[in-house]
This record gives C-alpha cells, structure tokens and sequence, in this order.
C-alpha cells in the first residue's frame, strides 16, 4: 500500500534520473488501454473523462490509443484559467487539440455518459484535495448512475473525499494506493509503468519531498527545536552534530554540557545556546525541545548514562549515537518508536548481539519499534516495515567525525517534525552526497570543516529541485 507523498518520491526520483516524467504517462496510459481492449474488445462507445492534473494526462493518452478501433470522445475539465498541467498538454497535442471537448456543461456531460457503454474515470489521481466542488462533485455523481462500465485510472477520482466514483475496476501504477478497496475501487489491477527499484527502495532527491518547507510568514519555535547533549568528553565531536544539525534549518539548538568544557563550547559556538548541564536544566530542556540527541563524543561516565536514561524518559524524538549506543545495550527494553539509532557495524553487533547486515537490522527494528541507520559504504536504513538503502559518498567519509555530522543532521531533521525513518533516510542520502561533491572538487584532500562549510549548498541543490518540479 503506498501512501500518495510516497509516489511523489518516487516520481521525483525517477524525474532526476531519466529527465522526464513523459514516458511513465505514455506507459500508464498503454497499460489502461490494453486493460480496456483485452476485457471490453474494439468498436465500443467509450468516454474518456480526464481532470487538470497528470491523471487526466494518463486518461489523454488512454484516449489516444484507444481512438482508432472505438467510437471514441474525451472530455478534459481544465483548471479555470484553462491550463493543465504541462504533462498532460503534451498529452493533449498528442491526442489533437482540436477534436478534444473542453470543459462541457454538466447537461452535455450527462447526455455523453447515457451514450457510452465505457467511461474511463481519469478526473483526479494521487493529487486530489479535498473537498471537491461543483462541476467535478456532479460530473462525479453522474458517473456513479450511469450503467456504463467505468475504469479509474491509478485511483478512483475522489477518493478519501465525499465525492468519489465507484469504478468497476482500477487500473492502478507501480503499488495499491493508500486507502483503495476492491468495495470503493471495483477490481484492483496493478501494473508497472517502468519505475525501477532504485527508484522505490534506494535513497534519492526525492526523499527531500519529506523535508517539511520554511513557511514564509513563520515565527520563531515553528521550525523545530533541537537539544543536543553530546561532545562531553570530546568537544569537537559536540561541535560538528550542532554545525550539522542547523543544516535542517531548526529554529533553536540548544546544547547542554559539564560546566567545566562550556567556555570551549561557548567560544566555538558562538551563534548557539550553550547551557550548563544539571538535573534540573536537563529536564527543562528536554520538556522544550523537539528532538535530542546523545552520544557522540559523550564518553560513558555516570552522568552519560544519567542523560541517555533521562531521553527515554522523556519520550521525545531522539538519536542515539555512538557511546550512546553502548549505554542502551543494557536497556533494549527502554527502545521505543521515536528513536533513531545510527550504529557502524560494531555499535550494531554491541547493540544487538547479532551480526551487522540488514537481515539482522530488520528483525531489531520490528523487535523493538525503532529506527535503525547502519553505517558503512552502503548505509541501511529500516524501521522494520520499510527499508532503504542509502548508496555512493566517498571513501573519505571513513575519517573520523563523519558520524557526528550525520547524527546531527538527523536529529535536525526529526526537530523540523520528520520522523526518525525519513530523517535518517533523507539525513543519509544528504551526507553521502555532500561527500561527492567535495571529493569532485577536490578528490580526497577535504575534512570535515568542509564537509560542514558545504553541506547548505547541497542540501539547496536537491530542495531547489523539488521546488522547481511541484
Ligand atoms: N509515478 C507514477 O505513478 C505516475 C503517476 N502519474 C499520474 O499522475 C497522477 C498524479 O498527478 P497530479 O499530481 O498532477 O495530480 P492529479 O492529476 O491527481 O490532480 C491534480 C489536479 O487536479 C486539480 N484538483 C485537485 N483537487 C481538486 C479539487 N478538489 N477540485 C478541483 N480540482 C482539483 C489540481 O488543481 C490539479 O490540476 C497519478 O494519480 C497518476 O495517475 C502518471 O502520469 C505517470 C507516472
Ligand atoms: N568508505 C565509505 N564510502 C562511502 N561512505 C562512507 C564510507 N565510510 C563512511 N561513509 C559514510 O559516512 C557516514 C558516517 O559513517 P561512519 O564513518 O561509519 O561513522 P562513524 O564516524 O561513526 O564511524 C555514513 O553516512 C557512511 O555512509
Ligand atoms: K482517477
């Protein structure tokens, strides 16, 4: 079952790899066409209804190659400044402009259903909003009396609204659509339209569709706060998870240390909060924020464990790293949902007692409810329902430091109200590739300093992407 944000990252992933989403239109609307012959025969009186967006593309050229061997009409409802979108007007010259019925009255589109033994059912896809108004709530309704076959295309228009047709069959892309039924869809038919695995199971531009947008007109706390109590033994470690995490583009982080190394973070965080770590501030700080993170560079000390302890208390989105994947060994029956925990393969076999591979990082995940992102040249990402694999960076990210960047990221990512899955994935996919880009600039002579100075410049090159593509 795939849920409609889902295939946009799919699309958006295909999108960056093949250039264009033409092709998957042509293939959806080949795969209904051949479901209509093969069921229904030639010389048929069909009506092709087709909406604004891509789904009414697919019923376009559905129409197309069903044309020739039918008695065929297609009706598109334009958005009301009579524009579709760009996908489908090349549908639409395809097909001939000319000899398409634009927006009909609801009179006429009631005369044309009474006259069809087909009704392809192309008005809204995956990008419908609710609620659906007049015409579409009536032209909807009229195709629900008609005794017409009906088909909907990828999924029946309107559903999850209180207008949706009910379709003898579905014609439906690459998985079921959140929310379809045999009883609101008639019989499910799922075909491929070309989309790869790399596409579905490995990490990609489209994982950036989960990073929640800076709304324009936001106030201070909207965007997320992050707490961070890392780097306690090791500063620079501390430092670089918070220099990461701004990244996500969080409104607050707050850091808390042992009074006796907060100068050192004071001065080289000059632009952060840095309070000074007791009980009390903790559980302050805790209530406020909404991700944490712990681990890297902590050491395990009493208090260390006093702090990991207090996160899982707190019940807040947290990241677990390094020492902190030591201290929650001995308190597996503390893991719940919210957590994220971002072992290389010995904190995973610490972690686990098992072996670190993906078969083992699943069955943990299911076991326990979290998130698990294990490290290595190829990353694996699982929250035992969905896994992802997160491939490329460069054989410099072994260098020390690349872990706390990655665990920073993520907890910034969780702040800006992510969930752990998503922002592991989307924190992995971020890492990997900001490695990329330095190793082209400048083959393997870059630390992490770099890494950090580049990181916005990648993250804007895949956000830029999306944004342009919406
Ligand atoms: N990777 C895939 O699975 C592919 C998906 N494609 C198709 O693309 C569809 C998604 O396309 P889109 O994202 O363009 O969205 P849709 O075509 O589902 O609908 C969006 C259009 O309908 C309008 N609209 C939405 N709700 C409305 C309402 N309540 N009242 C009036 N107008 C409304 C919008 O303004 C927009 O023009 C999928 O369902 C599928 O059919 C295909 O083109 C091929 C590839
Ligand atoms: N040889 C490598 N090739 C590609 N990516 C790597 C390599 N080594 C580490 N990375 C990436 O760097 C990030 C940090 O991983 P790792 O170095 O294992 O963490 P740590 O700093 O905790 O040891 C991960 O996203 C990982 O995929
Ligand atoms: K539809």
């Amino acid at each position: 079952m795939m849920e409609n944000i889902e295939g946009k990252r799919i699309d958006f992933n295909y999108k960056w790899n093949h250039g264009d989403l033409f092709i998957l239109m042509e293939n959806a609307g080949k795969a209904v066409s051949e479901y209509i012959t093969e069921k229904y025969g030639k010389n048929r009186n069909i009506l092709v209804i087709s909406g604004s967006g891509n789904n009414g593309g697919d019923g376009i050229i559905t129409a197309h190659n069903l044309d020739s061997d039918n008695n065929l009409k297609l009706i598109v409802m334009t958005r009301s400044d009579g524009s579709v979108s760009s996908l489908s007007r090349r549908a639409m010259e395809k097909f001939g402009n000319d000899r398409i019925i634009k927006n009909p009255n609801t009179g006429d589109i009631r005369k044309m259903i009474s006259e069809s033994d087909i009704i392809v059912d192309a008005i809204f896809g995956t990008g419908i909003r609710d609620p659906v108004k007049e015409p579409y709530s009536s032209i909807i309704e009229e195709i629900n009396l008609s005794r017409a076959e009906v088909i909907s295309i990828d999924v029946p228009s309107g559903l999850g609204t209180s207008h949706s047709v009910l379709p003898d069959a579905t014609v439906t892309f690459t998985d079921v659509k959140e929310g379809m039924n045999e009883k609101n869809s008639g019989s499910i038919n799922v075909r491929n339209i070309g989309i790869d695995e790399r596409e579905i199971n490995y990490a990609g531009p489209g994982d950036m569709v989960y990073f929640p947008k800076i709304e324009k007109n936001g106030h201070k706390g909207q965007n997320g706060k992050v707490l961070i109590m890392a780097g306690w033994k090791f500063t620079g470690a501390g430092c670089m998870t918070a220099r990461a995490a701004e990244n996500a583009l969080p409104d607050l982080i707050t850091m808390l240390v042992p009074k006796a190394s907060s100068t050192i973070f004071s001065i080289k965080l000059e632009d952060q909060i840095v309070g000074v770590f007791n009980s009390l501030n903790m559980k302050n700080e805790l209530e406020k924020c909404n991700a944490v993170l712990t681990g890297p560079g902590m050491g395990i000390s009493e208090d260390s464990v006093k702090v990991v302890l207090a996160v899982c208390k707190s019940g807040k989105k947290a990241v677990f790293d390094a020492d902190a994947i030591h201290i929650m060994a001995e308190h597996r029956d503390l893991i719940n949902q919210n957590m994220l925990f971002t072992p290389h393969s010995h904190e995973f076999e610490v972690l686990t007692g098992t072996e670190a591979n993906r078969e083992n990082a699943e069955k943990f995940s299911v076991k326990y409810g979290c998130t698990i992102l294990l490290k290595g040249p190829a990353d694996i990402i699982t929250n035992g329902k969905k896994t992802v694999i997160s491939e490329g960076g460069s054989p410099r990210m072994a260098m020390g430091g690349t872990g706390d960047i990655l665990a920073g990221l993520c907890t910034g990512l969780m702040a800006r109200n992510m969930d752990p899955f998503h922002a592991a994935v989307l924190g992995s996919f971020i890492n990997k590739k900001n490695g990329e880009r330095l190793e082209k600039e400048r083959s393997y002579w870059f630390n992490t300093y770099d890494l950090l100075g580049s990181m916005g410049r990648t993250f804007r090159e895949y956000y830029d992407f999306i944004i342009s593509n919406e």
